[in-house]
């Protein structure tokens, strides 16, 4: 299929005309395959738009240095990674996890996983040995690729996998460990693509919740017209496009829309593989000449921290901009038209669905400031009571996918766990909505524990789960504190042993014993130290008591 067929599908559409003509099969005709005999993802995502000499990725690492790679370049790539892990024993339908920074290798990673027919873990560089092993442990997989600099947090996992490391130059491997670069380059350059079927999985993903270790997140191929939809009508990526996606694709925002999105449409994507500040994302916005931009709203915060002087380069430059993680201050959408002449919209999703409620660029519909916008086509949204019965608008709810009437739905079930959240017709998201009188849907808060901070979604338990492993700490409780950059930051409430005194020096050992342990963004940024923990009279955690102290109006009197 050439890219004319996905070209003709951009353009600004009417919303209500979008919805009523939606048809999955439409998207038959958009792919070479087919999901009911069999397609592949990687020659969906790289193979067939590789005749075109188009380039795949626009990379830039953290020295300044600049490379772009044609899909015609990934292919070959892809199929050498794909030899390597047939040689390594990967079967279709095995995981194979990457642990790496965002640079060529780690699209050749992913695209050749896909290529064999496996599946594809993302490990975010930032996790520690903690939450490493539980990921691995959870997806059995059979192994890791990684570089350098994250192959010491693989020591203390148990039952850690076989381990390919990507060198920089002047490093070698250890004994034992695959040289991904020796062996890709030495595999020949071909390799049949291993056809899947819908519910065949490509990707394994993980989430947090309020109780329990992360859960396993599979998606299966039929998630790919979900996330092809969400690039074309809510994104509109165009093919005069420059399109960069902040997000890391060890994160779902960053996987399928980074990276799995784009590529469907036969797009270029961009990795800048430094660490953020509002300079380099300034300078890369300028130098790529990036005209549609995806992030989370932190990001977009940090950018106004630094103040209109530093936006006046790129005033005018993009075309569309949009915002996923965290609900979007209506001040950013003001403060980007103002300082950068470009409309930035907010969408709302989730790992377990893929982006499912948004502001669509290319479909048209009423958007108003604060509001997560409308339901993607495809996907027919409820606002619940506790009883599951649908509500009217302005009543508050939980936001629920109706599952009979969501032929873009892909997600069923956590990996080999319950899924309490999906019954009766629904999906239940934890997320607190109201739906307003013209059908979109505006975001009031999250029903349960889970702390949102910086667009991370980060599970409570796991960070008390860390903390007590300390030898000082007897207990901890984490709430989500409310900030004004990163939407929430994590707090956490310890009780320390007997006899030893809660300090300033102590607080910053536990954030770098969580860093370390667990993840270098779910450490909490606020220790206090407490004599006890609210708890009920059966001994159940009440984190809500705490949460309601920390917005207390006279919190910091009664401190
Ligand atoms: C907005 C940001 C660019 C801001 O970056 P910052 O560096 O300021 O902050 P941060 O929260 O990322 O990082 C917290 C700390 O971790 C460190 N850190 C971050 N990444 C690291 C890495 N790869 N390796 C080692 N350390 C790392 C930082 O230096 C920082 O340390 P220190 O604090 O010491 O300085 C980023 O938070 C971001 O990209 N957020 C968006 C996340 C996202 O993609 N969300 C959408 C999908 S979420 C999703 O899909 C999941 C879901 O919803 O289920």
């Amino acid at each position: 299929m050439s890219n004319a067929t996905d070209r003709a599908a951009t353009g600004v559409a009417d919303y209500a005309d979008a919805v009523a003509r939606f048809r999955l099969a439409d998207f038959d005709r958009l792919f070479e395959g087919s999901l009911e005999t069999g397609l592949n993802v990687c020659v969906e995502c790289c193979d067939r738009h590789a005749a075109g000499g188009g380039i795949a990725l626009e990379w830039e690492g953290q020295d300044g240095r600049r490379a772009s790679f044609t899909f015609a370049e990934m292919k070959d790539q892809s199929a050498r990674v794909a030899n390597l892990l047939a040689a390594q024993g990967v079967k279709p339908g095995d995981v194979v996890a990457g642990m790496l920074p965002r640079t060529p290798e780690l699209l050749a990673t992913i695209l050749g996983t896909w290529r064999a027919g496996a599946v594809y873990q993302p490990l975010f560089t930032a996790f520690g040995p903690k939450a490493i092993e539980h990921r691995l442990k959870m997806s059995s997989a059979k192994l890791v690729v990684t570089d350098n600099a994250n192959r010491a947090k693989l020591d203390d996992v148990a039952g850690c996998p076989a381990v390919a490391v990507v060198t920089r130059p002047g490093e070698s491997v250890r004994p034992g460990d695959l040289d991904f670069r020796a062996e890709t380059a030495a595999a020949s350059a071909t390799f049949a693509p291993v056809p899947r079927k819908a519910d065949d999985l490509f990707l394994m993903m993980s989430t947090s919740g309020t109780t329990g270790l992360p859960k396993g997140v599979p998606v299966p191929l039929k998630a790919l017209p979900a996330f092809y939809s969400y690039l074309r009508d809510a994104v509109d990526l165009r093919p005069e496009d420059k399109f960069w996606n902040i997000a890391d694709p060890g994160w779902a925002y960053g996987l399928y829309y980074a990276v799995t999105g784009p590529l469907l449409l036969g797009h270029a994507t961009t990795f800048y593989e430094g660490p953020f500040t509002a300079e380099s994302t300034y300078s890369i916005i300028k130098r790529h000449g990036i005209t549609n931009l995806a992030g989370a709203p932190t990001a977009y915060r940090l950018l106004i921290a630094a103040g209109p002087e530093a936006a006046a380069g790129v005033k005018g430059q993009l075309r569309a901009v949009s915002s996923a993680g965290e609900p979007l201050n209506p001040e950013v959408i003001r403060w980007f038209a103002e300082h950068l002449a470009a409309p930035i919209h907010d969408h709302y999703g989730q790992t377990e669905l893929g982006m499912v409620v948004n502001n669509h660029h290319r479909l048209r519909h009423t958007v108003h400031p604060g509001s997560a916008g409308m339901p993607m086509p495809g996907f027919r949204v409820a606002v619940l009571d506790d009883e599951s019965r649908e509500l009217g608008p302005n009543l508050p709810g939980v936001l629920a996918v109706d599952l009979n009437n969501s032929p873009l739905m892909w997600f069923s079930g956590y990996w080999q766990q319950e899924t309490p959240a999906i019954g009766g017709g629904y999906y239940r998201t934890g997320d607190t909505v109201e739906l307003e009188p013209d059908g979109s849907i505006s975001f009031v808060g999250r029903a349960d524990d889970v702390i949102t901070s910086s667009g991370y979604r980060i599970g409570p338990f796991d960070v008390e789960s860390a903390l007590i492993e300390h030898p000082a700490v007897i207990e901890a409780a984490v709430i989500g504190k409310p900030d004004p950059e990163r939407t929430e930051i994590v707090k956490a409430y310890v009780v320390l042993a007997k006899g030893i005194q809660g300090n300033e020096q102590l607080a910053e050992d536990l954030r770098q014993y969580v860093k370390k342990r667990l993840s270098a963004h779910a450490y909490p940024r606020e220790i206090e130290f407490l004599e006890q923990l609210p708890k009920t009279p059966s001994g159940k955690l009440q984190r809500f008591v705490l949460r309601k102290r920390e917005t207390a109006p006279d919190r910091d009197a009664a401190a």
